[in-house]
């Protein structure tokens, strides 16, 4: 039988995916199945990187202990998704969970959705711009926003406490909620940004009688490094961003600051992670007619190296404390990098994960619409994110950026394998 064929699953039992609603969900539960030989624990890859010429053929793992994606050697390119949930019912959120996670698995894998060429009198099951490009190192994460959890669907005594709104922080005056917030969100990130088009786009289609999109980001080139082999990328500004992040070679301290643990109050969370996005603007005309060294001074750290103005080289720690001739502290107190530091925010630390984008240009003023779309994941976006957010309504760079975006997710923890999908454990089903 071809995959397209399969009718639309309909658990049996409201509420609930039966093991027969999801092994007939469509062409995507059923050809989940063909790849589960390739299921295994953790995430590996199938080449190290900086050695391979071709990265079209390289994949992800995508069954594990947490989602792919997170502390993945981060890609070039992403396209991140938010989604409302349209009126439904838990039956139907569950089915599309079943049938993104099957989806998800084979796209990870560079293999479509379903045919591409089927019936000639329906739509094919997968929509084709991927057909050639390989599987590019795809991953795809998926999470659960706070209004996820309000009345519609009586999951509220399933919402982590961690997952309590933000709120307005310190600097977020030009916050637009329109391309804020949203019940669920997607990040696909990939070596081929068409890739990671094709991987959203046919999810949302997946799921079009269940979601509907509420805002889309793209973002063109890495920057953050989240793994010691690969080189720090550089931010719209020209700086260097990522040389002190969180790599995945340090699980000790991903541990400590990434993944959910014991502490949770919704065990179903375990092993997760909780995403911050922020769409950050540049002002990137003014910033271009700025001196360099009021630039480094900004940042503490010097444009080409990348090293602390206190001196060493790009991976040495900076010193707060240490004074030039002038008597001033060679890193100045309201640079991003003392502000930013653990040693000024009580120790806190993030993983980022954040890209490059460009709008094209801002109509109103002919300036160019561009920036960092910054993501980060941590153990609990209050006690990390928001402290050092707070901590940064003094920093200088704050001359030269503006929030327009602000989201909170959930990441539930990674999928065992084939039957396993996103938030199972939390809909009330065994892992
Ligand atoms: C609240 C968290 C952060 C926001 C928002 C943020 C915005 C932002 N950052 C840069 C550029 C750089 N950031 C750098 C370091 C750095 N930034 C944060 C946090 C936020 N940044 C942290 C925790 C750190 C690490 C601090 C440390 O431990 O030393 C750097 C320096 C290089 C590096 O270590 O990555 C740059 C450059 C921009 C342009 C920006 C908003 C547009
Ligand atoms: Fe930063």
């Amino acid at each position: 039988m071809s995959t397209t064929d399969t009718p639309e699953p309909t658990p049996q039992k409201r509420g609930r995916v039966n093991r027969r609603g999801f092994l007939t969900g469509a062409g995507i539960a059923g050809a989940g199945l063909a790849v589960g030989g390739a299921a295994g624990a953790g995430i590996t890859y199938t080449a190290t990187a900086d050695t391979r010429s071709d990265p079209a053929t390289e994949t992800v793992e995508f069954y594990g202990e947490h989602q792919a994606g997170i502390t993945t050697r981060q890609q070039n390119s992403l396209v991140f998704a938010a989604f409302d949930l349209k009126p439904t019912t838990v039956a139907q959120v569950e089915t599309m969970m079943a049938r993104w996670a099957a989806a998800a698995s084979l796209l990870a894998q560079g293999k479509p959705v379903g045919p591409v060429e089927s019936r000639p009198m329906a739509p094919p099951a997968d929509t084709g711009e991927a057909f050639d490009l390989g599987p590019n190192r795809l991953t795809i994460t998926v999470g659960f926003g706070p209004s996820f959890f309000d009345d519609r669907l009586g999951l509220a005594a399933k919402m982590p406490e961690a997952l309590r709104p933000l709120g307005q922080l310190a600097v977020d005056t030009t916050i637009d909620p329109s391309i804020s917030g949203g019940d669920i969100c997607v990040q696909a990130c990939s070596e081929d940004p068409q890739v990671a088009f094709h991987a959203v786009r046919n999810l949302a289609r997946i799921g079009r009688s269940v979601i509907t999109l509420r805002w889309l980001q793209e973002g063109f080139g890495r920057a953050s490094a989240t793994s010691t082999d690969q080189v720090t990328p550089r931010n719209l500004l020209g700086f260097k961003d990522g040389t002190a992040n969180i790599k995945a070679e340090e699980p000790a301290v991903a541990e400590k600051f990434v993944w959910v643990g014991e502490e949770t109050d919704q065990p179903w969370m375990k092993g997760g992670s909780y995403l911050v996005s922020r769409k950050i603007r540049m002002h990137i005309e003014a910033w271009d007619s700025d001196d360099i060294s009021d630039q480094e001074r900004i940042f503490g750290r010097t444009k080409d190296s990348g090293a602390p103005l206190s001196g060493g080289g790009e991976f040495t720690d900076p010193n707060f404390t240490v004074k030039g001739t002038d008597g001033r502290t060679k890193i100045d107190r309201f640079s991003h990098v003392r502000l930013a530091h653990p040693d000024s925010n009580g120790g806190a630390q993030l993983l980022r994960r954040g890209y490059n984008f460009t709008d094209g240009i801002d109509v109103r003023t002919g300036t160019l619409s561009a920036g960092l779309f910054f993501i980060a994941y941590q153990k609990n976006a209050h006690e990390q994110f928001a402290r050092i957010q707070n901590n940064l309504a003094q920093d200088a760079l704050n001359e030269y950026i503006s929030p327009v975006s602000s989201s909170l997710f959930a990441i539930p923890p990674g999928l065992t394998g084939i039957g396993d999908w996103y938030g199972k454990k939390m809909f009330g089903y065994q892992g």
